[in-house]
């Protein structure tokens, strides 16, 4: 018998985001990356620019990065697990090409990664695999040797995910004043994308109402208002599956309805109080500092409703542990072993390879880690 070590055939994992703007300097630029040809309003990158230029400039998101990096380097190491850790984003530095050839110059021939996107969908997955692809071709372009590269299945149903998400809802009932604490909603908040894209997450078979993105995220809401329930013995507590942060054209349909629409509307219907719950975001970052904690707040102000918003895993140390065994999981899945594949509610553990047709993009172009990929 081999004594090879638990993480192989991998070599290196790669944390791969989105990246955001270190410095008022950094804002523009860090846009003009983001919306390269996918035709957002001039408006809305004004308006958008001025979220980041509140913040000094400077997005979150790096910062939270790092912290999952330094989480997952100490429980790696706390595990025995010697796969080195690197980080590259879509939109900002470091990116994931510069990421990509480093690991190659470092001799990592066979990558595995990791999006800090939970859930399916095209802004989510498939986008990330086409940056794989071009950064992949670039260092083709360059006569490097080219790593083989597959990403992690997504991880919205992971223990590791839901409970410290269900334990930060709790954490934040516990903000509200007691009076208006068992009568509080739930807003379970994600990103809002076009129907269309909606419509078409997941694997072909699941197309149609929502797609996979909604059935994903109503699970991962199920399961958080369901411990909500044993753990407040509130039985009719009402909670929904709301959007926010849209940025499209207002004759595309994307999904709704907004959080502060959605304020008004239970504010109306006598709601004593909310908690928002992101559960559409990996970390606290400005779609939830901006859009939630300033934006939302301040619409709940207005309508005299107390609000309180529940904590992202960020680097939750069972968010590291979560990974780490996502990790074990698909190597021995790779080295032909069946391993136990954990994921609580209704839909199971997701796929290892986005089938062809998943999460398909208006104008396709050459995306790696899945079936579909142009590389092996
Ligand atoms: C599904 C989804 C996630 C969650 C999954 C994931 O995390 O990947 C996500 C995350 C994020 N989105 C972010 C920022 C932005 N997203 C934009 C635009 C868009 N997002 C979309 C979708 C998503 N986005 C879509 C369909 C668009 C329209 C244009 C397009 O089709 O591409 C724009 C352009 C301006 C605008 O908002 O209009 C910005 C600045 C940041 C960084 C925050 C920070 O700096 O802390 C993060 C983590
Ligand atoms: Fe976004």
């Amino acid at each position: 018998m081999s004594d090879q070590p638990s993480h192989a055939p991998y070599d290196a994992l790669l944390l791969l985001s989105f990246g955001g703007p270190e410095g008022p300097d950094d804002v523009v630029p860090f846009l003009e990356n983001v919306t390269r040809g996918r035709g957002i309003p001039r408006e809305r990158l004004k308006e958008v620019g001025q979220h980041y230029f509140l913040f000094g400039g400077v997005s979150p998101i790096n910062d939270q990065n790092r912290a999952l990096l330094s989480a997952l380097r100490e429980d790696f190491a706390a595990r025995g697990v010697g796969l080195p850790v690197y980080w590259g984003n879509r939109n900002w530095a470091p990116y994931l090409t510069d990421t990509l050839r480093q690991m190659v110059a470092d001799g990592h021939r066979r990558v595995l990664a990791l999006t800090t996107s939970a859930y399916a969908s095209y802004s989510g997955c498939r986008q990330y695999r086409e940056n794989l692809a071009d950064a992949l071709a670039a260092l083709e372009a360059e006569g490097l040797p080219l790593p083989r590269v597959d990403k992690l299945r997504h991880y919205f149903n992971h223990p590791g995910f839901v409970t410290p998400m269900a334990e930060a809802t709790l954490a934040a009932l516990g903000r509200l004043p007691e009076e208006v604490r068992a009568g509080a909603h739930l807003a379970f908040t994600t990103h809002s994308i076009p129907t269309a894209a909606a419509d078409t997450s997941g694997p072909a078979e699941g197309h149609g109402d929502g797609g996979a993105y909604v059935a994903e995220h109503l699970d991962v809401a199920r399961l958080v208002a369901e411990a909500v329930r044993k753990e407040t013995g509130v039985e009719d507590r009402p909670w929904r599956l709301v959007y926010q942060s849209r940025s499209g054209a207002p004759h595309i349909p994307w999904l709704e309805p907004d959080i502060c629409d959605h304020l008004e509307a239970v504010r109306a219907e006598g709601a004593p109080a909310v908690v928002m719950v992101p559960i559409g975001f990996v970390s606290d970052h400005m779609e939830v500092k901006y859009d939630l904690d300033t934006e939302a707040a301040a619409k709940a102000a207005e309508l005299g409703l107390p609000v309180a918003r529940a904590a992202t895993v960020g680097a939750d140390p069972r968010f590291a542990a979560a990974v780490r065994e996502l990790v074990l999981e698909r190597a021995a899945t790779e080295r032909g072993e069946r391993p136990e594949r954990c994921a609580l509610g209704s839909l199971g553990p997701s796929h290892d390879l986005c089938p062809v047709g998943c999460c398909p993009a208006r104008a396709p172009r050459p995306a790696a880690a899945g079936a579909d990929s142009p590389y092996a």
